[in-house]
């Protein structure tokens, strides 16, 4: 059976070789639940991201050149080497990012089933056959991988965001130039072994740690990379969409949320408890479709408050790998100082907290998960993400009332609302403006559906049948003289 440690590698991975040394030094690596120094990896410059770049360039055409049918039976190998891997690649995870073993384990799957899906959509890219005006001539459209990929992730999913781009662009015929966060390069770095593993060309994936203006400024400079996709904040998603504009690249973006969860009168309460720790909590408030603020309407306000409050209280807060852990610490110390900073905030402002609302006594970034009553808008985190593990609860009177305020916000990634009402369910989910709603559901992450945002939330669509047409340009081809000879 395989270790974390067989996946931990300090090198960066550039056209299938294991490169121990880069020409901007080193980056080190802490587990956030202990404080401790996991190890370093390389940062790579300008020379060795452009290296990469130019190694995924030369493996293009022969990967694309490839069947479907050939990619997609590399792939399904590459998805059997995650899920034989999974303990160890889950304790890897949870080593450098701080969630708990289970979700990790879950993530890792989720990296798999992306994997596997992509793997099967090879096969299904048609085009079209579009009846011609011209009696001589034939329009027929294909679609062709666009030619190297840019990918930069973020740290709160370090396996699941790099399989969403990964899975897609090889499916297509596409080679990929990955980027992971700074905080979590392992778990990236781990996807250059498992492609070794299942055989993948070399070239065909190549990983590089790094300085993300050093290295995101060569992936959206060079005009060999045809698609910067990129998972993480809307202010850097703002900053390389102009910088991917002078080389007019293809973009999809996985920005920030707002997300809101309204829990009707008419809800079933235990079941919106249910879900409200389920989008608020997981990893520990960390990831993009996680809960910001909960609207409860004014006839189970109080209820919904006193049981969430019991629920959340339940939470076990301590290190990912220990059994019975719900709660992970958060990424680092910027992330508890903007929660600190927020629950502040919202104290000065009338706030409620009817528990946790501080720091752990366990130290480090560990902060105890809180829900705070008699939130308004004026307080901070009605407009700005959280990140972390804390729920507002805002109180409206009136559908009307609830629909303005959830809308009321430049993102529009995911929203949950609680209802057992059926012409509620669609009016209100056809008036909120996100990509994602979930309806008396708050766990709504599939690799067979689409995931993307509206509004600053995004662009594109990961996972699904859409998720592969990001990675392909659409030709169209006029064929004609094909009239009655004389
Ligand atoms: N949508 C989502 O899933 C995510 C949203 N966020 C939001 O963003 C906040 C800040 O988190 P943070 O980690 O700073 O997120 P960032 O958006 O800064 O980081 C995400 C990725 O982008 C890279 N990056 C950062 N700046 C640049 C740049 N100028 N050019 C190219 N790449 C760049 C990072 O590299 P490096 O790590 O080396 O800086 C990382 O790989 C969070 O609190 C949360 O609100 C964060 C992560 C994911
Ligand atoms: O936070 C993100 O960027 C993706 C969330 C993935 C998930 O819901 O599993």
């Amino acid at each position: 059976m395989s270790k974390w440690s067989d996946f931990k590698r300090d090198a960066i991975f550039v056209g299938g070789r294991w490169l121990d040394k880069a020409s901007g030094g080193t980056i080190d690596v802490t587990d956030p639940a202990t404080g401790k120094m996991l190890g370093s990896v390389p940062s790579a410059g300008v020379e060795e991201t452009r290296a990469a770049i130019e190694a995924a360039h030369a493996a293009f055409p022969a990967w694309a050149a490839k069947t479907a049918q050939e990619r997609a039976v590399l792939l399904r190998k590459l998805a059997d080497e995650i899920l034989k891997h999974q303990d160890a690649l889950a304790e890897l995870l949870t080593r450098e990012q701080g969630k708990p073993l289970a979700e990790a384990r879950g993530e890792v799957g989720m990296s798999a089933a992306y994997v596997l899906w992509f793997a099967e959509e090879a096969r299904r890219v048609y085009g079209d056959v579009i009846p011609s005006p011209w009696a001589d001539r034939r329009i027929i459209v294909t679609k062709q991988p666009l030619g190297v990929v840019g990918a930069i992730t973020p740290w709160n999913f370090p396996s699941s965001m790099l399989a969403r781009k990964i899975g897609p662009a090889l499916a297509a015929g596409c080679t990929v130039v990955a980027k992971p966060a700074s905080q979590t390069p392992y778990s990236a770095l781990a996807w250059g072994i498992l492609a070794e593993k299942a055989g993948i060309p070399t070239g065909v994936v190549n990983v590089v740690t790094g300085d993300a203006r050093t290295v995101g400024g060569e992936l959206t400079g060079n005009p060999l990379v045809r698609k910067i996709t990129f998972t993480g904040s809307t202010p850097v998603g703002k900053v390389l969409l102009k910088q991917a504009a002078d080389t007019v690249k293809k973009v999809s973006m996985e920005l920030g949320g707002n997300a809101p969860f309204i829990v009707f009168d008419d809800a079933d309460l235990d079941r919106a408890v249910e879900g409200a720790i389920a989008a608020k909590f997981r990893n520990s408030g960390q990831t993009c479709v996680c809960t910001n603020r909960f609207y409860a309407q004014a006839g189970i306000y109080d209820a919904f408050v006193e049981k969430l409050t019991a629920a959340v209280k339940k939470l076990k807060l301590g290190s990912g790998l220990e059994t019975g852990v719900t709660q992970g610490p958060l990424i680092d110390d910027k992330a508890i100082a903007k929660v600190e900073e927020m629950v502040a905030d919202a104290k000065a402002k009338g706030g409620a907290v009817a528990t946790g609302g501080k720091r752990s006594e366990l130290g480090l970034s560990f902060y105890e998960p809180t829900v705070i009553a008699g939130a308004t808008s004026a307080m901070q985190f009605a407009r700005e993400e959280i990140f972390g593990p804390v729920a507002p609860v805002f109180r409206f009177e009136t559908e009307e009332e609830a629909l303005r305020l959830a809308n009321d916000t430049e993102y529009g990634l995911a929203c949950y609302f609680y209802t057992r009402d059926l012409g509620r369910t669609f009016r209100v989910s056809e008036a909120l403006q996100y990509g994602i709603v979930g309806v008396n559901e708050g766990l709504v992450t599939t690799e067979v559906a689409p995931f993307g945002g509206v509004k600053e939330s995004g662009l594109g669509s990961e996972g699904s049948k859409y998720g592969l047409q990001d990675y392909l340009d659409v030709k169209y081809t006029c064929i004609g003289g094909i009239g009655a000879t004389a």
